[in-house]
């Protein structure tokens, strides 16, 4: 996908904030969007959202209103003059959507994974001027959003961007989708003007996290935020844990904080300069001491070569393994990053005795 300024739509809208898409997980009835679209306008939302088409994990649960809530969405747009978006999962919503003059069309997390149904939602809104935004796949796979998004460019869709909505876990988390932030800044390294959208109500998955998870966003110089608003979140359909009021949304909208992109004043540009210099000294402290480390297991690679003994040695990995925790935790390091630090290293040494073992 050639480097086009994909920031177009967003500059176009002459925002002086964040971009922020708001409204209930679901259309229920047309007095529920039209309450929650009015009570909208006091907010900074620019863009209401409902699901019609919903994914459930399991049969029996609310599936949504299908397209006859197409028709509510309009009366949205002429009533409040807020902009629409949807959620497609195949090219008969995404070919509806367009009927009914639905001004952004996303991608849910469950479609991105599959490059034929993206395929055929590409085909159906081939050259459309309308937005179309691909949220992230369910398991953590940059290649397969961003294939989805150039599957959605090579179509001739130019108004792109990208949704954040993290992702799942087999692990304990406080978050129901862990947000994994590395990740959507792998993509905007890849795609530096491609908008993302961050979409705190997903990977919380309850109402208390939002606040946090919306600031680490824009921490993170994330183009908006997609907030799911109700005004009775406790009787909704769907997901009423992580919906929150219109007054809420107002509350954590005044309390977040966007930050400059760079410093303005020399004073902190030198303070920032003589820091950032330890830093490298560090980092190449760190390469050193992970070489010097290397060069040891290696030699205990050519022992174990010797007497023709196993690589993994279990008792002895949960031995370093303990101990660096038990450090990790007195330095005031967090427990999973010091994890999953070590476990790297400790696969790395794994890989480099087989070099030497199999040699
Ligand atoms: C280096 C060794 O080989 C493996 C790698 C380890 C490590 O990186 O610390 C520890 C135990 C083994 O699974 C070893 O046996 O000590």
């Amino acid at each position: 996908m050639e480097q086009v300024n994909f920031m177009t739509w967003l500059e176009n809208m002459g925002l002086s904030h964040p971009l922020l898409i708001a409204g209930p997980c679901s259309a229920e009835t047309e007095e529920q969007v039209m309450e929650v679209a009015h009570a909208l306008k006091k907010t900074d939302a620019t863009v209401f959202r409902a699901g019609i088409w919903k994914p459930r994990t399991r049969p029996g649960s609310f599936e949504g209103q299908g397209g006859k809530a197409l028709a509510w969405l309009q009366r949205v747009k002429k009533e409040t003059g807020l902009l629409t978006a949807v959620e497609v999962g195949n090219a008969q919503h995404a070919k509806l959507a367009l009927e009914f003059d639905i001004d952004i069309i996303w991608i849910g997390a469950r479609t991105t994974v599959n490059p034929f149904a993206v395929q055929e939602i590409a085909d159906a809104l081939q050259g459309t001027e309308k937005i179309v935004l691909v949220k992230n796949p369910i398991n953590p796979d940059l290649e397969l959003w961003i294939g989805a998004i150039e599957r959605l460019h090579k179509s001739g869709i130019k108004n792109l961007g990208a949704i954040h909505r993290g992702f799942s876990t087999f692990r304990k988390s406080k978050y129901r989708n862990i947000p994994n932030w590395q990740i959507p800044i792998d993509l905007k390294t890849k795609y530096p003007t491609l908008p993302i959208i961050n979409d705190p109500s997903h990977i919380c998955g309850e109402r208390e996290g939002i606040f946090d998870v919306s600031q680490t966003a824009l921490d993170l110089k994330f183009d908006g935020l997609m907030i799911e608003t109700h005004c009775h979140p406790d009787e909704a359909w769907s997901d009423a844990k992580q919906q929150i009021t219109p007054d809420r949304l107002i509350e954590i909208t005044e309390d977040l904080r966007v930050r400059r992109d760079t410093f303005e004043k020399e004073e902190y540009l030198v303070k920032l300069d003589a820091l950032r210099k330890e830093i490298n000294a560090i980092d190449a402290q760190l390469i050193e001491v992970l070489s010097n480390r290397m060069n040891i297991v290696e030699n205990i690679g050519l022992v174990k070569k010797q007497g023709n003994v196993a690589i993994l040695q279990n008792t002895r990995w949960q031995e370093i393994l303990n101990k660096v925790l038990e450090d990790g935790q007195s330095h005031g390091l967090n427990r999973d990053f010091v994890e999953s630090v070590f476990k790297a290293i400790h696969q790395e040494s794994i890989d480099h005795q087989r070099k030497i073992i199999d040699a």
